[in-house]
């Protein structure tokens, strides 16, 4: 019986299409290798002196994983559709998507790639992906690493529907970190590397213009509760782009019961290379995040998408 592709089973990804030799024409498979990140990459908001009985003492520590030793599969690929992009990424489906062991598959999975100057924010990413680990499938989707390549010398990445990597390279850089990471401070000025996230594919996004269902609106109030007991501050990007129905199952993966409130959710927050972590208590996140997510429904449902998060 074919067994379930796990999310650190992936150590490589093949991408078959995008990159091209400038001189003959010719496309050349780019090899992206899975990256380590370190555990401190980022580190919890110091609590301000003199109100440290509004906090916890220290911030919630990582759940321990759940996951085996990692593998070592090979996931050969090509672009499929653009999905959508942003101030940090442009993402695409996959299309005839192959793992090196024949044994295992994966859910339908999505690529989104870093702008070229926005490598630092999708490491950002990534690390929240893995502090969150038992958050994946129940609020968050399933992710399955961040890569990592150069593009050859004479190549160059030519994406699906023309979009483009490079776009505003200048535009400011989003200061979240208090004590930032000396790979984060490298990563700010890089510009030659090609990074991509790995994640399960989510549906549509929340109607606009229609009231929401007494059922829809419970849900999207647990959901973003249940980061809290995380520590993790996300409030700037909750906004309607954030926001994806849970994959439809089959042929995607079921959802899973939350360790925290024991729900089960048919909506996905995304966005975390602006979250934080925290000191902060889970009923404090929740009444910042409570306030974003009831302007985020009371706009859409008056047929507005108020996006007050930030964009190039
Ligand atoms: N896992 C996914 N499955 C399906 N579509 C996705 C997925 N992740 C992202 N998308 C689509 O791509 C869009 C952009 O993704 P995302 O918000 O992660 O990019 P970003 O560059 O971080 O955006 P922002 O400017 O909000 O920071 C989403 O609004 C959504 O439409």
């Amino acid at each position: 019986m074919l067994k379930i592709v796990v999310q650190n089973s992936i150590s490589k990804v093949v991408l078959l299409d995008v990159v091209q030799n400038v001189q003959t024409g010719v496309f050349v498979p780019l090899h992206l290798n899975r990256i380590k990140l370190p555990d401190d990459l980022i580190r919890p908001h110091e609590v301000p002196e003199g109100f440290e009985s509004y906090y916890l003492k220290e911030a919630p520590p990582r759940p321990p994983s759940s996951l085996p030793p990692p593998g070592s599969i090979t996931l050969e690929t090509n672009l499929s559709t653009f999905l959508g992009s942003g101030r940090t990424g442009i993402v695409y489906s996959l299309e005839n998507a192959i793992l090196s062991d024949p044994a295992q598959f994966s859910p339908e999975l999505v690529f989104k790639f870093a702008r070229l100057h926005r490598c630092a924010d999708l490491h950002r990413e990534a690390w929240f992906y893995e502090e969150m680990e038992c958050l994946q499938g129940v609020a968050i989707p399933r992710c399955y690493g961040l890569f990592e390549a150069e593009i050859p010398s004479g190549c160059e990445l030519l994406l699906p529907e023309n979009q483009t990597l490079v776009n505003n390279p200048d535009s400011k850089d989003a200061q979240v970190d208090q004590v930032v990471h000396p790979l984060i401070t490298e990563l700010r000025s890089t510009r030659n590397k090609l990074c991509i996230l790995v994640e399960e594919r989510l549906g549509g996004r929340l109607p606009i213009g229609s009231p929401f269902s007494p059922e829809v609106r419970e849900d999207l109030n647990t959901l973003f509760a249940e980061i809290g007991p995380l520590g993790i501050l996300n409030e700037n990007d909750i906004r309607h782009a954030n926001i994806l129905q849970a994959p439809a199952c089959p042929p995607g993966l079921p959802s899973l019961v939350s360790p925290f409130t024991f729900r089960t959710h048919g909506w996905r927050m995304i966005d975390f290379e602006m979250a934080a972590k925290t000191q902060d208590t889970p009923a404090t996140l929740n009444h910042g995040h409570q306030e974003y997510l009831q302007l985020t429904l009371y706009n859409l449902e008056r047929g507005y998408v108020c996006d007050l998060g930030g964009s190039d």
